[in-house]
């Protein structure tokens, strides 16, 4: 099988040009799947560089700002640009006819792609079929006015897991723990558009070329930092955290940790731009209130952060063990560097279940 270290081998040939994001998932994702996850990310590519050019250009197209008609979904208020990139992602993965169900941060309920979801049902006996894309289009989109970082997450199932002998259930299909993920990935919205995808062969990143319009391979096989001296968390909630959580941010800014070294703070609120950071530089970024969304934004990270080498805990337990009861379903999140986070969660109590809310 042609494996990640080959595609990685031919990434760092001298005088090779950068390897784009559909060759290196045909060359590097496992055989069975390659080419349907190639052409699969494709697609999430495409819609990828479309909310790019809208979130680039929303001061100069009107859309900064809430949007006129709040919609359902997790219960968040809409911007103008949720609703557009939302439209995005459904328009360009419900047109690949392998995509069977869409789950969206901003709708209620999963939907049926009914290209796919026939395909899938028609398969289903043969144990093949479609997948399911769960997403949020548009995250941290409380920053976009700002101009600051924004991103999207994606995770990709098969529906096989989920699929009847003829009837397809779209709420089930988006209902599979993260240890079921085939592929998942987000795109970092900011000073260059990234893509980071895994598709379960280790956790890589492409950079979007203005100058030839193609995610370009910068970032062949991340490795997260062993341990990190950065932690990333919304620190003016600290009174409101349980003791764990507060001794561990208290022993790590003084340098009282396991590791003698005075950690920083770096705090975008973006859950994109954060993990991203941390994904990188090493260090813990954590929600510990149950506010972001175990389907659509903490399992994809997870299956990132752990191909890369890091651990990903709602405080108690790996994330992507978790079964999924709901789509909007919200949880504490804690990801990052092994070390790190093996020291964090030895604190026991660093979950924040008061169900406090906050209007900023
Ligand atoms: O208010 P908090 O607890 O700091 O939460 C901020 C988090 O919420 C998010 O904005 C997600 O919420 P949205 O999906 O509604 O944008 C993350 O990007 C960010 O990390």
């Amino acid at each position: 099988m042609y494996c990640a270290a080959t595609a990685q081998e031919a990434q760092n040939t001298p005088g090779a040009a950068p390897l784009d994001l559909t060759g290196f998932v045909a060359a590097s994702a496992p055989a069975d799947s390659a080419q349907s996850l190639a052409l699969l990310l494709s697609s999430v590519a495409v819609a990828v560089k479309q909310i790019a050019g809208k979130v680039s250009r929303a001061g100069l197209e009107g859309l900064f700002g809430v949007a006129e008609q709040q919609g359902g979904g997790s219960g968040d208020t809409q911007k103008k640009l949720d609703v557009v990139a939302n439209d995005i992602m459904k328009a360009v993965l419900s047109a690949n006819p392998q995509v069977a169900v869409l789950a969206s941060e901003e709708d209620d309920e999963a939907m049926l792609c009914s290209r796919g979801a026939a395909a899938a049902a028609a398969a289903a006996g043969a144990g093949g079929g479609g997948c399911v894309v769960v997403f949020d289009p548009l995250d941290g989109s409380r920053n976009i006015d700002a101009a600051i970082p924004t991103g999207t997450i994606f995770g990709v199932y098969k529906t096989s897991a989920a699929a009847g002998s003829d009837k397809l259930d779209a709420t089930a299909a988006a209902l599979q723990p993260g240890t079921e993920l085939v592929a998942a990935g987000y795109a970092l919205y900011s000073s260059a558009t990234m893509l980071v995808i895994s598709t379960g062969q280790g956790t890589h990143g492409f950079t979007l070329d203005p100058l030839c319009g193609e995610f370009l391979l910068t970032h062949p096989n991340i490795k997260i930092p062993q341990r990190g001296q950065i932690y990333s968390v919304n620190d003016a909630r600290f009174h409101d955290w349980p003791k764990g959580l507060q001794a561990y941010i208290e022993a790590i800014r003084q340098g009282k940790g396991q590791n003698p070294k005075q950690y920083s703070a770096r705090y975008i609120c973006s859950l994109v731009g954060d993990f991203h950071r941390t994904l990188l530089y090493g260090g813990v970024c954590m929600n510990p209130r149950c506010h972001l969304r175990l389907v659509y934004e903490a399992n994809p990270l997870a299956l990132l952060c752990e191909q890369a080498g890091g651990i990903a805990s709602d405080g108690k337990q790996r994330l992507r063990d978790i079964k999924p009861a709901q789509l909007h379903q919200r949880l504490p999140l804690f990801m990052g560097s092994p070390d790190d986070m093996t020291e964090l969660m030895s604190y026991d109590d660093v979950q924040q279940l008061d169900g406090k809310t906050y209007t900023v």
